[in-house]
């Protein structure tokens, strides 16, 4: 039977997956898209020709009839979402993961996927090297992980970080430190920048002792993301140098592709990789 999907917010990640459901990369139907912004719904039913569009919902609540609901949203989007879907027995594949540095939501969730049918998946997003270092988690030796991202001063607008600490992005005019902290801390002050130290941090060491530096870089156009894992089966040290999708320079093109991957590998009965 054709795996039912539903996805919470049609932005630049939910196009992308949206086309691959449509053109067949993914063998799965999608049947139900959610946003706060009717246009962006509009967007993603166009891809589809009318036979076949999915249908709008006005509630989030609307999205537990699927097999399987994408996040594509944001952090509070996470909040709104996974612990009724799993609870209700769908699958949830959450992109913005960073929503569970926060303890008291990640044990939620975690619970409900645990007590439940309903299973939580999260790509690797716009990182490479999760494969490897999970594996090497499981030595219970890694001794340090971290992750060190570099954007232009443009993927990083708006942060909460950025707006409460008044730093102005458009002075900056060499490479920049501007946060240094735990990948809990980074979660926050970054929402939308860096849920990839928390998928990170998930598989590895936690999210309060994966450490994470970010920079403002004027000359660097792209997403850079460099991680460093020590102990355990060796030292693992991986560098992404991402383009930046066209409709949203936050975020790398390469964490829309990842979810496609996901989504398509659970239709596959072939699975090379960890
Ligand atoms: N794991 C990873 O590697 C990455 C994760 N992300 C996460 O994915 C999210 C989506 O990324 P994009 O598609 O680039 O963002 P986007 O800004 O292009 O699209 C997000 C869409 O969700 C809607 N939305 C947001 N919050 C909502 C809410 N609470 N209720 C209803 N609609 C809501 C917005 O209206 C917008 O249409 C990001 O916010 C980020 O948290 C982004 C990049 C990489
Ligand atoms: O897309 C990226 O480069 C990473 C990102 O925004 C995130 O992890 O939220």
């Amino acid at each position: 039977m054709t795996r039912s999907i539903a996805i919470f917010g049609c932005g630049t990640i939910a196009t992308e997956i949206a086309r691959a459901i449509a053109d067949g990369t993914i063998s799965a139907g999608l049947d139900v898209v959610y946003d706060r912004h009717p246009e962006q719904i509009a967007e993603i039913q166009d891809q589809f020709d009318d036979r076949s569009q999915p249908v709008a919902a006005t509630d989030p609540d609307d999205l537990l009839e699927a097999d399987l609901i994408v996040e594509a949203a944001g952090q509070t989007a996470v909040e709104e979402i996974a612990t009724d879907a799993l609870e209700a027995g769908c699958d949830c594949l959450l992109l913005s993961i960073g929503a569970l540095a926060d303890e008291t939501l990640r044990e939620g969730v975690f619970d409900a996927a645990r007590t439940s049918e309903g299973r939580l998946y999260a790509p690797s997003g716009a990182i490479a090297g999760l494969d490897s270092i999970k594996a090497a988690a499981l030595t219970g030796e890694l001794e340090s992980v971290s992750l060190t991202t570099t954007k232009p001063p443009a993927g990083l607008e708006g942060a909460p970080y950025v707006v409460d600490n008044d730093i102005d992005l458009s002075e900056i005019d060499e490479p920049t430190m501007i946060f240094e902290g735990s990948a809990t801390d980074a979660a926050a002050a970054f929402p939308s920048n860096i849920n990839v130290a928390v998928a990170l941090s998930l598989v590895s060491i936690g999210p309060d002792e994966t450490a994470v530096k970010i920079i403002a870089d004027p000359d660097e156009e792209n997403n850079v993301h460099r991680i460093s894992a020590d102990g355990g089966s060796g030292d693992i040290e991986t560098t992404v140098r991402n383009v930046p999708s066209p409709t949203n320079p936050k975020t790398s093109y390469l964490a829309a592709v990842s979810a496609i991957e996901k989504l398509r590998s659970l239709e596959t009965s072939i699975d090379i990789g960890t």
